[in-house]
């Protein structure tokens, strides 16, 4: 039985929530850095010599057990603001796996927005570069089935094969992601109505930015794909652009310079993202940088959760009339998400909107 009102319907970021899947820290684990796709996709940043420091394993049970307690505060919050809230429990990521050209670990549930891009009413399951990532969605399939079922459409992107020489070493023996098979994280991607904004970094390919653009013409021929290049090379484009509502944009001033706005928001009112505050970590290498602070959630275009230890950011907020609900995520940086990152919207009010026209 298919209901008048698709039970998917996601094209923006910033429209009135009605629907949204919050993420699960349980059994999060750092996985091996021998496998190249996870130090690609974890510590990009550090040299072999400094990746002697991380500990795979499972996370502190502290931190698992904060975030949890923060993430079910975060989907009380969003029931009570009406939306309907989806706790799907983490698959184990204890148990390691293999295929015929690799053996990985389990990674972590905590951040669906990563593997997963609702364009409308058609949920794609993105082909993630990291192999930890390869069996992470399985706890989202039964919503995925449900909403098939009642009329949403669900593709998955041709299975990576992930093997070695997808990976490429930078001058200081550093990981880089080749171009040898369409991958990205979902993460790499905003959604802004008919144009979609898709960042070609370690997380997201030039080969994924062609195959998510052959795809999307099904979905819809008038969705523009937009590629952003060298505005940031690493993980996910959430904590660098954050879309506030149609004409106003936040942007992370140590990546973006002022005279380097991307083209397609240069007519629009920018808001620079404050100095992140310093916090404590409970390791001393993190999954995100201080940056994460940007990684908020819009619930409607006058109404923001963001992290309530950045009183500059909320301040700033309210200065353009947007209310901000300030919420806690302990260990977004260990474990590399904000309130974006830990949630994915499965249906807003938003149409298939032009909003640079
Ligand atoms: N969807 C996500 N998990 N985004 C997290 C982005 C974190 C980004 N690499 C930073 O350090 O700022």
């Amino acid at each position: 039985m298919t209901s008048a009102v698709p039970p998917v319907n996601s094209w923006d970021e910033f429209t009135p929530l009605k629907e949204i899947i919050v993420g699960d820290a349980t059994h999060a684990r750092i996985p091996r850095m021998s496998d190249p796709s996870a130090w690609l996709a974890c510590y990009p940043t550090m040299t072999p010599d400094e990746l002697r420091q991380v500990e795979a394993g499972e996370f502190p049970k502290r931190v698992v057990e904060e975030s949890n307690e923060d993430l079910e505060q975060l989907a009380e919050t969003l029931r009570g603001l009406g939306v309907t809230t989806h706790r799907p429990p983490a698959v184990d990521h204890s148990r390691s796996f293999a295929s015929p050209y690799w053996e990985a670990d389990g990674y972590i549930s905590y951040c669906p927005r990563d593997i997963t891009l609702v364009v409308g009413s058609t949920v794609i399951e993105a082909p993630s570069p990291m192999r930890s990532r390869y069996f992470e969605i399985f706890n989202l399939r039964p919503l995925f089935q449900r909403y098939m079922l009642e009329g949403a459409s669900w593709i998955a992107a041709p299975r990576p094969q992930l093997k070695d020489e997808l990976y490429e070493w930078d001058e200081e023996g550093r990981p880089l992601l080749g171009e040898a098979e369409p991958v990205f994280d979902a993460a790499n991607v905003l959604r802004v109505g008919r144009d979609l904004f898709y960042q070609v970094s370690r997380s997201g390919n030039e080969m994924g930015l062609k195959w998510l653009r052959s795809t999307l013409r099904m979905v819809d021929p008038t969705l523009r794909v937009h590629p952003l290049r060298d505005v940031y090379g690493y993980t996910h484009i959430d904590s660098t652009i954050a879309v506030l509502r149609p004409g106003l944009v936040m942007l992370n001033p140590a990546r973006i310079a002022e005279d380097e706005v991307p083209e397609a928001f240069r007519d629009w009112d920018i808001l620079w993202c404050p100095e992140p505050e310093p916090t404590e970590t409970a390791l001393p290498y993190t999954l995100s940088e201080t940056w994460i602070c940007m990684n908020l959630l819009m619930v409607n275009p006058e109404l923001a959760i963001v992290d309530g230890d950045q009183p500059a950011l909320a301040k700033a907020l309210e200065s353009k009339g947007i209310s901000v609900l300030p919420h806690r995520l302990r260990h977004q940086r260990v474990l590399g998400g904000g309130f974006h990152c830990v949630t994915l919207d499965i249906s807003r009010e938003g149409g298939l909107e032009d909003y640079f026209g």
